[in-house]
């Protein structure tokens, strides 16, 4: 507990150390929502976006359902497709290819993982390049490395953006991401290469990880083990942002969503640092509507001001 200047126990969520992932995604909604009204205002259709959601994961059905909200919310048009988790894969081929067809669509989004034995790449490169919301498409990956205008992924393009609010200029830190996933954590070594950091990725395989990790000015979680980054593990003065989603069970029998990184020990260190809940997974959301609406403003040749 921190005693502020008064004598007053200040709250864990004003700590200005504590990055508010929430708020900062709330404020880019509103920025949103009024983009999306002087795109409607100009006579353009509703931007729409369609989200695939294959099989009945309770997680994924959260976070479906949670988009949806969202993109209602900011004045868009959503459109979900559920498919039982025994479709074939023809049968989901031929649902992206209407959507992909659809002029009410302009964003398209499959829910991972997908159940076996469907080929993700194979479904996710289906998907038009330019509905692509995601960045998920192989055209768009590569246009993304090869330094190519591209939609950044949602998660990536999140953490960029608490990390341009919490840090300001990027050039020449060195950025340590644990995780080499397609979806967070290549994207994201892109991104910040961009940005002109230095950038290091971590993986299963990475020897000595917690001495790489003390080495970085940005420390990115990206595995989805909880508690894996011990407090010992971050730099005096780094920033961490933790895009681990885990769910541990609690001493009462329920359970409640922590991230990779061993919180109240990384906070007695770091700079700056993401909750979870309220960090990064606020900023998913708000930069996939943000994608709609950038590839809704592109199909229709208008201007926006994202
Ligand atoms: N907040 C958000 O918006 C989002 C959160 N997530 C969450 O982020 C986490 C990662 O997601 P995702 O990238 O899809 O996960 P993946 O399972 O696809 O990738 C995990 C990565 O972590 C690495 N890894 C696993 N164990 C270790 C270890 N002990 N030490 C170092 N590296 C390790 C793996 O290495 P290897 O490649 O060698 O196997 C792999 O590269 C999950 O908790 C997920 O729920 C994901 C997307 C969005
Ligand atoms: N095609 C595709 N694109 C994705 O972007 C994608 C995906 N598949 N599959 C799953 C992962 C995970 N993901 C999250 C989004 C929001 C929160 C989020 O809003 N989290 C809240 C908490 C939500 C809760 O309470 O469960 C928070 O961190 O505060 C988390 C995780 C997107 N993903
Ligand atoms: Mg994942």
């Amino acid at each position: 507990m921190r005693i502020s200047l008064r004598g007053q126990p200040v709250p864990e969520d004003t700590d200005p150390r504590i990055i508010d992932g929430k708020a900062i995604a709330n404020a880019l909604l509103a920025d949103l929502a009024r983009e999306v009204a002087a795109l409607i205002e100009t006579g353009q259709p509703v931007p729409g976006l369609a989200v695939v959601l294959v099989g009945d994961d309770p997680a994924s059905q959260v976070y479906v359902r949670s988009k949806a909200r969202q993109t209602v919310a900011v004045g868009m048009r959503s459109f979900e497709h559920r498919l039982p988790a025994t479709v074939t894969e023809d049968a989901l081929l031929t649902v992206i290819d209407r959507l992909n067809a659809d002029p009410a669509v302009d964003g398209i989004l499959v829910q991972l993982p997908l159940p076996r034995p469907l080929d993700a790449a194979r479904i996710l490169d289906r998907i038009d390049p330019a509905k692509d919301v995601d960045g998920f498409h192989v055209v768009n990956a590569g246009r993304l490395s090869a330094g190519l205008d591209a939609p950044v992924p949602c998660t990536p393009l999140g953490c960029l953006l608490l990390l341009r609010q919490a840090v300001g200029a990027l050039s020449g830190l060195h950025a340590v991401i644990v995780g080499r996933s397609n979806i967070v954590g290549k994207p994201l070594a892109q991104v910040l290469l961009r940005e002109n950091c230095t950038v290091t990725i971590a993986h299963s395989r990475t020897r000595d990880l917690a001495a790489l990790c003390r080495q970085a000015d940005i420390l990115v979680a990206a595995v989805g083990q909880a508690g894996l980054i011990r407090g010992d593990w971050v730099k005096p003065g780094a920033t961490v942002i933790d895009v681990g989603i885990n769910r541990i069970p609690t001493a009462d029998g329920r359970t409640r969503l922590v991230g990779d990184v061993a919180f109240d020990e990384a906070l007695a260190v770091a700079d700056r640092i993401t909750p979870v809940p309220g960090g990064v997974g606020p900023m998913t959301i708000a930069c996939l509507l943000r994608n709609t609406l950038a590839a809704a403003a592109a199909r229709r040749g208008a201007a926006h001001g994202l």
